[in-house]
């Protein structure tokens, strides 16, 4: 019966439109958009990632439920004079302000009785640029057992500090020197975003050479958010070449015009491959085992800085130290800042810009692109991103 109407109908001009409305609504409200990619990693990665991925090990980290755990009192988290003891009394630095940047170093028989060396890191943040690292390294190094640089060290990835051409030992003296003296109890971390990207070799060779137990902490935003965010950076330096570590930067006068190429989102564009945080983390998955690997949603740590930093204390195995009442929203800046130990501080006026708005038609391409990505890298770490609702 239903073959009879079919080999009536199919041919009719009824039956011609109304197939084609239904693969209309289809195409998009199903989120098919092939976003004009030829891309071979898009196509071929996907299924792996779900598959291969989500078999491996999690971390307690990894699986927070988003709220807070329940406070171990610790009055070194309320008191002043508390925290300065909890931060200095074993530490390798007397205490001076700001406290989370070490500066007095005791004399060498204290630093000899405390077995305080330069060490190097024991946690890393390799990236995202753009998403929020200095914040993160910031808060990070208020807390009490952990300690580093504030200025990033890019070592692995400068070809004067870390020996890149291979004809001789890379000078972990140098990097070493980088980082402030340490207890073994103590935590050293550094921060340089460009790690993520580049060199290709770059995951490779930190997890060949690093102690085993190096762990590493990725920053994750909304991607479209961070290439104007790095645009503007772009701009404000007005440094770099346009052609970087084979990746094409081209800047434009506008955000939009350095990204739309005779109408299409230019996918090769330093500003818009960034963005693709799946690749970039899988080529550090394929030598990093993931449980080493923790993910902050650049999306809460930006509106709720203390529910992201309890994640990581307990990655990282150290108390809890962070409380909301240390954080503040500062209104004119529109960010989260800090009130505690000290005075009320925020990050320079480098960070925390106002964007611009990107031309809808533009944000809606970046969007489709992303999309298809996002929804895997979510897949892969079984983990919501606030970010990811925004397109
Ligand atoms: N608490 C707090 N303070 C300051 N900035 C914050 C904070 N939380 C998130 N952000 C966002 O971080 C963006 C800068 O990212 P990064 O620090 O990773 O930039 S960089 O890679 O180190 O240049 C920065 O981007 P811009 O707004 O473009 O400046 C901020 O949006």
């Amino acid at each position: 019966m239903f073959n009879r109407y079919l080999s009536r109908y199919a041919s009719t001009p009824i039956f011609t439109i109304v197939g084609c409305v239904i693969i209309l609504f289809v195409y998009n409200h199903v989120s098919l958009k092939p976003c004009r990619t030829d891309d071979k990693f898009l196509k071929n990665a996907l299924p792996v990632v779900t598959t291969v991925y989500t078999t491996r090990p999690r971390t307690t980290a990894q699986t927070g439920d988003g709220y807070l755990p329940i406070d171990v009192p610790w009055t070194a988290a309320h008191n002043k004079d508390d925290y300065v003891k909890a931060k200095f009394d074993k530490s390798c630095y007397t205490a001076t302000l700001p406290f989370h940047i070490p500066k007095a170093l005791r004399n060498d028989s204290e630093l000899h009785e405390r077995d305080c060396v330069q060490r190097v890191p024991r946690a890393i943040i390799p990236g995202i640029r753009k998403c929020g690292t200095a914040a993160l390294q910031h808060f990070l190094t208020v807390h009490p057992y952990i300690t580093g640089p504030i200025l990033e060290v890019h070592f692995f990835d400068s070809k004067g500090k870390y020996n890149t051409n291979g004809d001789s030992e890379p000078s972990y003296g140098w990097y070493k020197q980088q980082m402030p003296y340490t207890t073994v109890e103590e935590i050293g971390i550094e921060k340089t975003p460009a790690y993520v990207f580049r060199p290709p070799d770059l995951p490779r060779r930190v997890a060949e050479e690093m102690p085993p137990e190096t762990v590493f902490i990725v920053t994750l935003c909304d991607p479209v958010r961070r290439a104007v965010s790095d645009y503007l950076e772009y701009n404000r330096k007005k440094t770099g070449t346009e052609e970087m570590m084979g990746l094409h930067k081209y800047v434009g006068e506008t955000f939009e015009s350095s990204v739309i190429r005779n109408g299409y989102l230019d996918q090769l564009n330093e500003f818009v491959d960034m963005g693709i945080y799946l690749k970039h983390l899988l080529r550090w998955l394929d030598h990093i085992p993931m449980n080493r690997l923790h993910v902050v949603d650049g999306g809460i740590l930006a509106e709720d800085p203390a529910l992201e930093l309890r994640k990581i204390e307990t990655f990282l195995g150290v108390p809890h130290f962070f409380r909301r009442e240390h954080f503040y929203r500062n209104e004119s800046r529109g960010l989260q800042c800090m009130s505690f130990p000290s005075t009320q501080h925020c990050l320079p006026l480098n960070k925390g810009r106002v964007h611009p708005d990107v031309a809808l038609d533009v944000f809606k391409q970046l969007c489709d692109f992303y999309r298809p990505y996002n929804l895997a890298l979510e897949n892969l770490f079984r983990q919501k991103f606030t970010w990811t609702e925004i397109c």
